[in-house]
C-alpha cells in the first residue's frame, strides 16, 4: 500500500464534445483552502472505485449527476500529486441531471471560459491545481493569451 490519499476531481464542462466552459468551485474550508478555487470532488472511500467516488462527491457537493468523459492524463496511476500525502485523478464530465448548487464545502460556483487561458489562470486556485489547470487548457488546445470567443 502506498499510503497516499486518493482524491478525485471533476472538470465539469458544458459539453464533452465541444467544451467552451468549465464549472469551478470555491472552497469554504479548511482555513488554508478557504476562498481558493478547485475541481469539485473529494477523497475516495476505502474499497470505493475512483469513478464511483467522483459521482458520489459531485452528487453530494453540487447535487448533479454527470456523464464522465476521458481522464486528464497525468502520467501517474494515482493522478496529479497534490502534496506529500495526496494525489488527485481528474476526469472531464458533463452534467446529465440537476442544476449545480454549492450544497457542501463551497460558497460559490462559476462557469469559466476554457478558451481564455488568462481567465482560468487568474483565479486563486489551490496552488497544487495550477499545473492541472494548465495541462487541462493545453489538452483543450487553448492558446496562450487567447481572447474570449464572441
Ligand atoms: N476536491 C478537491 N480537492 C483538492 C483539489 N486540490 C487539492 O489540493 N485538493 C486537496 C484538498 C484536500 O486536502 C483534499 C481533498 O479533500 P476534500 O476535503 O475535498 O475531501 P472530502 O470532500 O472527501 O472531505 P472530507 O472527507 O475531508 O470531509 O485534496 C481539488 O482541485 N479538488
Amino acid at each position: 500500500m502506498s499510503g497516499l490519499i486518493q482524491v478525485v476531481g471533476g472538470a465539469i464542462v458544458d459539453s464533452l464534445a465541444n467544451p467552451a466552459r468549465m464549472l469551478v468551485a470555491r472552497r469554504t474550508a479548511p482555513e488554508q483552502f478557504a476562498g481558493l478555487w478547485e475541481f469539485p470532488g473529494g477523497k475516495v472511500d476505502a474499497g470505493e472505485e475512483c469513478e464511483a467516488a467522483l459521482h458520489r462527491e459531485l452528487r453530494e457537493e453540487l447535487g448533479v449527476e454527470v456523464r464522465l468523459g476521458p481522464e486528464l492524463p497525468s502520467g501517474a496511476a494515482a493522478g496529479w500529486r497534490l502534496n506529500e500525502r495526496a494525489s488527485m485523478r481528474v476526469w472531464f464530465a458533463e452534467i446529465s441531471d440537476g442544476d449545480p448548487q454549492p450544497l457542501e464545502d463551497h460558497d460559490q460556483l462559476r462557469w469559466i471560459s476554457t478558451t481564455n487561458r488568462d481567465e482560468a489562470l487568474s483565479l486563486p486556485w489551490i496552488p497544487a491545481d495550477f499545473p492541472i489547470v494548465r495541462a487541462l487548457l493545453e489538452s483543450l488546445g487553448t492558446p496562450v493569451g487567447s481572447a474570449p470567443l464572441r
